[in-house]
């Protein structure tokens, strides 16, 4: 991705709204659990709700990914259509149900990926992060009460058993690898009887049955506007709240906000922002803006802990492996390069390419922040992180920032936040949210509270 100046003034209009409360907390996310029999249309119905509902970060989850990996003697019966993939042992529950609960925090997953060619899972898994809304199917979807007690809403797709095998038959010798005769002597000893033991009674737990699946449109529509309501109900003004958050004055005074350390540079720079003269003068605001982020980076880079500093001079290619730098809003990705300019080691800079990635910005016509992308390896949660953006008002947006990376596990100690002008009350809203983070800040003024920010005039 290429941000450099003129290319990252693309305003997305939806992504994810705030997913927390006010102490930082993930708020539950909304999980659909949708069942019934074998090709009743449990995942096309599961598909026509994600477009129907058309909200940003809807994840579909099938109950086949938690597939249990077969050893060789079940392996050798599956292949001949021996082996019993329907009775509710064949999954492995506990993978399902740290991963729904992994799921309904807020938190990052790695979701295995089936293949019923070879009835295994495939090398590779799903990264799956960010999701507002669950949709999860599957044969016992509601079967396990485990399972069932972390769903928002239960569906059962009531379809016609002989509808049923005719799309099994269709579907398995198209897609799933197999031949008449195998799917007749599958339907019977196996899938037949453990729908009317299992599937069947499982009804009883529905919210609502769904009679023909996806072509009962009236149904989808129900379902949908009910969900879209339950949504509402979830939503969560994070920056107003902070807005019209009153700190008291002693208790900012007394709070640990960072002290900024001010040079000559520094100083210099700041007075031209305010200078009526130059502030409106786009060719010496860049300069500022991009003399303060290297100033900025300098200071990031002092303030590293000893054993990245160690690495930095001694050991590089370490160094580069155990620390990431992310820069999360349009204005905050503008930095990017002259951020690495400092923190990346020479002998690697020209060669460094970070693949991690965040993006907030506020949508059109919303004052809220929201998540627009989110590229994070797993291996992060062991790295040190410093993230970037050029002004703090609410905090609204470091907060979210700083959440993204909880969520995938980076400890909070872990973090290093610079910015280049901050509000006192936006630096008192993520110490108190999130007091182990390290704030560093160049510059800080109430006026950066409401948002007039001084590198608009930046073409970015
Ligand atoms: N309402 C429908 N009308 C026609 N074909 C359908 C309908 N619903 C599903 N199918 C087809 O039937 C097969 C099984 O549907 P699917 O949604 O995958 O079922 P399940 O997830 O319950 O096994 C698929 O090939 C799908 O395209
Ligand atoms: N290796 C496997 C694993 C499962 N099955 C059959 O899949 C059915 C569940 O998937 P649906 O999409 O139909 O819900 C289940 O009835 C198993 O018999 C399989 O054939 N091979």
């Amino acid at each position: 991705m290429n941000y450099s100046r003129s290319l990252s003034k693309e305003i997305k209009t939806a992504g994810r709204a705030p997913w927390y409360n006010f102490e930082g907390e993930n708020l539950p996310i909304y999980i659909i659990g949708i069942t019934g029999g074998s090709a009743s249309g449990k995942t096309t119905v599961a598909e026509r709700i994600t477009q129907k509902l058309d909200v940003p970060w809807v994840v579909l989850l099938s109950m086949d990914s938690f597939y249990k990996v077969l050893n060789p003697e079940q392996h050798a019966l599956a292949e001949s259509n021996n082996y019993n993939f329907d009775h509710p042992d064949s999954f492995d529950i506990d993978l399902l149900i740290e991963t729904l609960k992994n799921l309904k925090k807020g938190i990052a997953v790695d979701v295995p990926i089936y293949d019923f060619k070879t009835h295994s899972r495939v090398e590779e898994t799903r990264h799956v992060y960010g999701a507002n809304v669950v949709v999860f199917e599957g044969i016992f979807a509601l079967y396990f009460e485990k399972v069932r007690k972390l769903m928002d809403l239960m569906l059962f797709i009531d379809t016609d058993s002989d509808i049923r095998l005719a799309r099994r038959m269709k579907r398995d010798i198209a897609e799933r690898g197999r031949d008449i005769d195998g799917v007749l002597k599958q339907y019977t000893r196996f899938v037949k009887p453990s729908f009317e033991d299992y599937i069947q009674p499982s009804k009883k737990y529905a919210d609502v049955i769904i009679p023909r699946g996806a072509e009962n449109t009236v149904a989808l529509d129900i379902i949908v506007t009910h969900i879209k309501k339950e949504l509402e109900e979830h939503d969560i003004k994070f920056r107003s709240h902070i807005a019209n958050f009153e700190v008291d004055n002693d208790e900012l005074i007394n709070s640990k906000l960072p002290k900024p350390e001010i040079n000559e540079i520094i100083k210099k720079s700041i007075e031209q922002l305010n200078n009526e003269e130059t502030k409106n003068n786009k060719k010496i605001i860049t300069k500022i803006f991009d003399t303060l982020t290297e100033q900025v980076a300098e200071q990031g880079l002092q303030y590293l802990p000893e054993e990245f500093i160690d690495l930095y001079n001694n050991n590089p290619q370490e160094y580069v492996k155990k620390i990431c730098t992310i820069c999360i809003s349009n204005l905050g990705k503008t930095m990017e390069s002259n951020i690495n300019q400092i923190l990346i080691p020479i002998s690697l800079r020209s060669s460094y390419k970070s693949t991690e990635n965040i993006l907030i910005q506020s949508a059109i016509d919303q004052n809220e922040p929201q998540l627009f992308e989110c590229e994070l390896k797993s291996s992060i949660k062991g790295k040190h992180v410093i993230l970037v953006d050029a002004v703090i008002s609410t905090g609204s947006v470091a907060i979210m920032a700083i959440k993204v990376l909880l969520d995938h596990n980076v400890k909070e100690e872990n973090i290093t936040f610079l910015s280049l002008l901050s509000s006192p009350k936006g630096l008192y809203m993520i110490s108190k949210t999130f007091p182990k983070v390290k704030l560093i800040t160049l510059h800080i003024d109430p006026i950066y509270e409401d948002c007039p920010n001084p590198f608009k005039i930046i073409d970015f």
